[in-house]
């Protein structure tokens, strides 16, 4: 399977680098292209992906039966997409669309009637094959694309077929939630440079445990509820911060934090 990534920025970047970094394929079958090509240059000199001048380029290569990733930011998709049409029903191409708020509908009609399209949300820590993918594919896609699409994913992460009304929520919660668990980090390093621990220890300090808490989630099947009761000492220390936290407004804070990317995933939807 040839992939070519148009757009050479985050999240391609981050695929890109976790599928050479995990041998999914081969960096020859790879291909990115950015805006000016300097970012792409730059992730070819990197990884040993190619990088074409265009993205008509870009898909030739690709194809025929390519899967072209479209990366660029959910306001270019149009101008992107639609001077491609043509050369990617003539090589019979699979369009994977990462855009945030911009549905399968949205990206049909740039396309031309019967073009086969996946929507993917997946989330930056693919770039150390950690990622979260979710995969939904158009009524012109097979079965075998969309696991052909799951399985490239899985290989720098874990991937998900999720119905197209979930992404939104799905979004919140995997796509954009890399940054609010950064957020949770910086700010229990910041409290611990407070009471006099350095910076760069506090922080790797608090990532590990925000990664030893997660995989005692996934791996052992621990909820988020047991996991709490499990630190919480009767009359302890944990206990203590947990309310104070509450009291502060946290678990609202998150609530909303969520609901205000739902909302602005609508929004971009409805253009
Ligand atoms: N950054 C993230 O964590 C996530 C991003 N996404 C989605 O991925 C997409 C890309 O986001 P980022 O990588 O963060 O954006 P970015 O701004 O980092 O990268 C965008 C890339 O598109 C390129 N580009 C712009 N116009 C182009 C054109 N005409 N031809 C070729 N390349 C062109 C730019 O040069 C740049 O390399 C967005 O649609 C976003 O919604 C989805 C999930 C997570
Ligand atoms: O912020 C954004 O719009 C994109 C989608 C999810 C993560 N980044």
């Amino acid at each position: 399977m040839r992939v070519g990534f148009i757009g050479a920025g985050n999240m391609a970047g981050a695929i890109v680098r976790g599928i050479v970094a995990e041998g999914t394929l081969p960096a020859e079958d790879l291909a990115v292209t950015s805006a000016h090509g300097r970012s792409a240059q730059a992730l070819a000199r990197e990884t040993g992906v190619d990088a074409p001048g265009s993205n008509e380029e870009l898909v030739e290569r690709t194809g025929p039966r390519g899967v072209v990733v479209l990366a660029v930011k959910p306001h270019l998709i149009a101008e992107v997409l639609e001077p491609l049409g043509d050369l990617l029903a003539e090589q019979d191409s699979l369009v994977v669309s990462l855009a945030a708020g911009t549905p399968l509908a949205t990206l049909e009609s740039f396309l031309p009637p019967g073009q086969a399209v996946v929507r993917v949300m997946p989330n930056v820590n693919a770039l150390v094959g950690a990622g979260m993918a979710a995969v939904c594919g158009n009524a012109s896609t097979s079965e075998d694309q969309v696991d052909a699409v799951v399985g490239l994913f899985e290989t720098v992460g874990s991937a998900i077929v999720l119905a197209e009304r979930d992404f939104p929520a799905y979004t919140a919660i995997a796509g954009s939630a890399p940054a609010f668990a950064a957020h949770f980090v910086e700010a229990l390093a910041r409290a611990a440079v407070r009471n006099g621990l350095p910076k760069m220890l506090a922080t790797r300090i608090a990532a590990q445990t925000m990664l030893g808490t997660a995989r005692t989630m996934l791996e052992r099947g621990t909820t988020p509820a047991q996991l709490a009761d499990m630190v919480s000492s009767p009359g302890g220390t944990t206990i203590a911060g947990s309310l104070a936290m509450e009291d502060a407004g946290f678990s609202p804070a998150v609530v909303r934090g969520v609901q205000a990317v739902i909302d602005r995933d609508r929004e971009i939807a409805a253009g």
